[in-house]
C-alpha cells in the first residue's frame, strides 16, 4: 500500500470534519456570513505568507533539478496566482494590499505557520512534505465537493474561491506531491513513518482549526 493510502485511511474521520465544519458547509451553499469570510481571506493572506516559504526550502531541500524546479514553480503560482484570489477578495471588501499585508496574525496562523515552518526547517524533505500536504490535499478534496453543488460556483461572492480550488491545475499540483510524499516514504523505517504521520495528522488538525478560528472570528483573548 502507497504511503499515501495509509495516511488517507487513517485519517477519513479528521478529513470529514474538516468538510462537514459550517464554515466550508456555509460556502457551499452560499449562507456563509460575508465578515466571517472577509476575517478568513485575511488570515488566510498572512497565512500564505508563511506558506510560501515552505516551497523555498522545498527547492533548498530537493536532491535534483526536477524537483527544485516544480517548487520554485509552486512558489510563484501561490504568489501570484493563489495570494492574487485573496487580493481580489480584499478590494471587494474596501480592503488595500498593505493592510492586507500588516494585518495582525490570530494565534492559530501563528501556531499553524510556525509548526509547519518548523518541522520543514528541522527536518528533512520529506518532513516539510508531509507538513504542507493536507493543505494542498484537503483544498482539492474540499473545492471538487463544493464544485459538484448546483450553483456553488456561480455564487457572486463565493463562487471565485470554488472555481479556483476545484480546477485541475490544483488538482495537479496536490497529486505532484502526493507521489513525491510516497517516492520519499518509500524505503524508510516504520518509525520514520510514524513521525511523517503524526506531522501529517497534526497540519489536517490545524486545517480543521483554520476553519474554526475563521467561523469565530478568534483573535487573541
Ligand atoms: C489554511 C489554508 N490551507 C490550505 C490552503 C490551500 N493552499 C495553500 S498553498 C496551495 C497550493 C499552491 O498555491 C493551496 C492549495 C489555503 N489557502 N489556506
Amino acid at each position: 500500500m502507497k504511503f499515501s493510502e495509509r495516511l488517507q485511511q487513517k485519517l477519513r474521520p479528521i478529513w470529514r470534519q474538516n468538510h462537514d465544519h459550517p464554515f466550508v458547509q456555509e460556502l457551499g451553499n452560499g449562507t456563509l456570513a460575508k465578515e466571517k469570510f472577509r476575517f478568513y481571506m485575511i488570515q488566510d493572506y498572512l497565512y500564505l505568507i508563511e506558506y510560501s516559504k515552505l516551497f523555498a526550502l522545498g527547492a533548498v531541500k530537493a536532491a535534483d533539478l526536477g524537483t527544485m524546479g516544480k517548487f520554485a514553480a509552486l512558489l510563484h503560482a501561490t504568489l501570484h496566482d493563489e495570494m492574487a484570489l485573496h487580493r481580489s477578495y480584499a478590494a471587494r471588501f474596501g480592503i488595500s494590499e498593505d493592510e492586507l499585508e500588516e494585518a495582525e496574525p490570530s494565534p492559530i496562523t501563528l501556531a499553524y505557520t510556525h509548526y509547519m515552518l518548523h518541522e520543514a526547517q528541522n527536518g528533512s524533505l520529506a518532513e516539510l512534505v508531509a507538513a504542507l500536504l493536507p493543505c494542498m490535499w484537503g483544498y482539492w478534496e474540499i473545492g471538487k465537493e463544493l464544485n459538484a453543488i448546483p450553483g456553488a460556483a456561480e455564487h457572486e461572492l463565493y463562487g471565485e474561491w470554488i472555481r479556483m480550488y476545484s480546477s485541475p491545475e490544483y488538482g495537479e499540483l496536490a497529486g505532484w506531491c502526493i507521489d513525491l510524499l510516497d517516492t520519499l516514504a518509500a524505503g524508510k523505517t516504520e518509525a520514520e513513518l510514524a513521525k511523517l504521520e503524526t506531522i501529517f495528522l497534526n497540519t489536517t488538525r490545524f486545517e480543521y482549526m483554520f476553519w474554526d478560528m475563521s467561523y469565530h472570528g478568534q483573535m487573541w483573548p
